[in-house]
């Protein structure tokens, strides 16, 4: 079998084709999604990639989170299908409230762009298999309003339930609440992170290297052995 990996554009977004050849770099298929259709192409998992859909208009996702495609996405990802929404697509994963909390502007009002240090919290996603518990890796950090924020109770209840996914280690780059840089739902399918996995997936960048195959490895694994 081979897996079909849908990868959706909004008007904005930018990383869509860094995440389709990210997608085939780990072996499956990738599928262009336009978020005017409503029909996802019998896709067996879906990635939001990063951008600036809607020029981050009112707030970051809140608009893209309204296109024909979220309406199948959030009906589809409620009875399992595999999703990943990274950096914007986080974004409007939390607009969607598919995922739960908000990012607000970075601490320091600075947009910012580097490499950063993470640990992968939840080995145990649909998106994170191929990677030890507790493994640390470098992927590229690149956004303006990255800084995630929750209620207290829900914190409490993402981190009893292991769903912070990953963290930030050493610095914290923009004031996410307990050092947050991703989380899943409950049943582990959704996923959401502010960093860039599909811009490490080569040797040739250098720090990091290929520490974001992973992502697209794993949902490989877990759909080939579904
Ligand atoms: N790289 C991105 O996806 C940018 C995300 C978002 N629009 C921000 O700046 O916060």
């Amino acid at each position: 079998m081979s897996a079909r990996v849908g990868v959706i554009t909004f008007p904005g977004t930018l990383d869509d084709r860094d995440t389709q050849r990210a997608v085939r770099l780990a072996g499956a298929e990738a599928v262009p999604l336009w978020h005017k259709d409503k029909d996802l192409k019998q896709v067996d998992a879906v990635v939001l990639p990063g951008g600036f859909s809607y020029g981050d208009y009112l707030r970051a996702g809140a608009i893209s989170r309204f296109s024909p495609i979220m309406e199948t996405v959030i009906e589809q990802a409620k009875a399992g299908l595999p999703v990943l929404g990274i950096c914007n697509g986080f974004q409007v994963l939390t607009e969607t409230h598919l995922l739960p909390g908000a990012m607000l502007q970075n601490n320091h009002l600075q947009f910012i762009c580097r490499e950063q240090k993470l640990r992968v919290e939840n080995a145990d996603t649909a998106w994170t298999v191929d990677y030890e518990q507790g493994q640390e890796i470098h992927v590229p950090l690149k956004n303006m309003d990255g800084r995630y924020v929750a209620d207290e109770r829900t914190l409490a209840e993402l981190e009893a339930e292991g769903r912070v996914a990953f963290r930030y280690l050493d610095v914290n780059p923009n004031g996410s609440l307990n050092d947050i840089a991703g989380i899943t739902n409950a049943a582990g399918n959704v996923v959401g992170l502010m960093p860039h996995p599909e811009h490490a997936v080569e040797p040739l960048i250098g720090a990091g290297g290929t520490d974001g195959l992973g992502f697209f490895t794993s949902i490989l694994k877990k759909l080939v052995n579904a």
